[in-house]
């Protein structure tokens, strides 16, 4: 008997993360803020999205909740199919350690460890083994080979948060959430940093979540989240600089555009 073929609802794979009317307050009376305002958004699996907006529009608490760094007033955040706000604090560090990569603005690299040893030190705290040929892969497409055995201090900038994005993948996470992550660098190793997220996605299957006020950076993601006073009110796919450019403007008063007003014609308020 030919089996039946399956339903949309059995072919669409489970999102690696996802909010789901995701709320965040902070402080009260006088000042009390909203800085998420009921947020629903998927990051599917094998997919490079870039979140942008002004300062102050909510971006890094979105990263934030989503990730399990922070809790949410209201709403659901899962990673894969758990729902963060059901963890305790052990079960929520377990799963930040063994199922989401992070890399910061900063580095973050221990000093004394050389660039090798930093990159397996989750793993080593988690006391898991490394899969060899998987780190051979994240090591090759960073392109750290020659640097393995130098300390943070011998390594350039570039270099240092390649480690870290190094760092971040070794483990095989669902999902990467990356911070600025080219944001203390020079446009050069910011491109190369950029190159390898890129590869890692599009190579290794990575998912990666990243926020920038840059728009060359995110042109490198695959779709762009626009957010403004907490809400996210537009998505850009296959986003080019230009094109993210234009529609930031729309965003400052003093450009004379609309704060809603959308750029390109690929682009869609509607966010699933
Ligand atoms: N711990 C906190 N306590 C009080 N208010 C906060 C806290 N963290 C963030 N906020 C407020 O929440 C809002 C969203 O902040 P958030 O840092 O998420 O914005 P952002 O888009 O990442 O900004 P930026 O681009 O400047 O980094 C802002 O109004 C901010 O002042």
């Amino acid at each position: 008997m030919t089996p039946l073929p399956p339903t949309d609802a059995q072919s669409v794979p489970t999102p690696a993360a996802r909010g789901r009317s995701l709320t965040k307050v902070f402080g009260e009376g006088d000042t009390r803020v909203v800085a998420l305002d009921g947020v629903d958004v998927d990051f599917a699996r094998g997919r490079f999205t870039a979140i942008m907006g002004p300062s102050g529009s909510g971006k890094s608490t979105l990263m934030h909740c989503m990730a399990g760094l922070d809790s949410v007033t209201s709403g659901q955040a899962f990673i894969g199919d758990v729902d963060l706000s059901t963890l305790d604090d052990k079960a929520l560090t377990v799963l930040r350690r063994d199922r989401v990569g992070f890399v910061f603005q900063a580095f973050n690299l221990l000093p004394t460890l050389t660039a090798m040893e930093n990159i397996t030190l989750p793993m080593d705290i988690a006391g898991r083994k490394p899969d060899r040929d998987w780190l051979d892969t994240v090591i090759d497409t960073v392109g750290l080979r020659p640097r393995l055995t130098h300390r943070p201090s011998e390594l350039s900038g570039g270099q240092q948060q390649r480690v870290a994005c190094a760092r971040a993948l070794a483990g095989r996470p669902d999902i990467v959430f990356a911070d600025e992550p080219t944001g203390n660098l020079d446009s050069r190793s910011g491109a190369d940093v950029l190159h390898f997220l890129r590869r890692s996605v599009r190579d290794m299957g990575q998912t990666i979540v990243m926020v920038t006020h840059d728009p060359t950076a995110a042109s490198y993601a695959d779709r762009v989240l626009f957010l403004a006073d907490g809400r996210i009110v537009d998505e850009m796919l296959e986003p080019t600089a230009d094109r993210v450019l234009e529609r930031l403007k729309a965003f400052d008063p003093d450009s004379g555009g609309e704060r809603t007003a959308a750029a390109g014609d690929d682009t869609r308020a509607a966010v699933r």
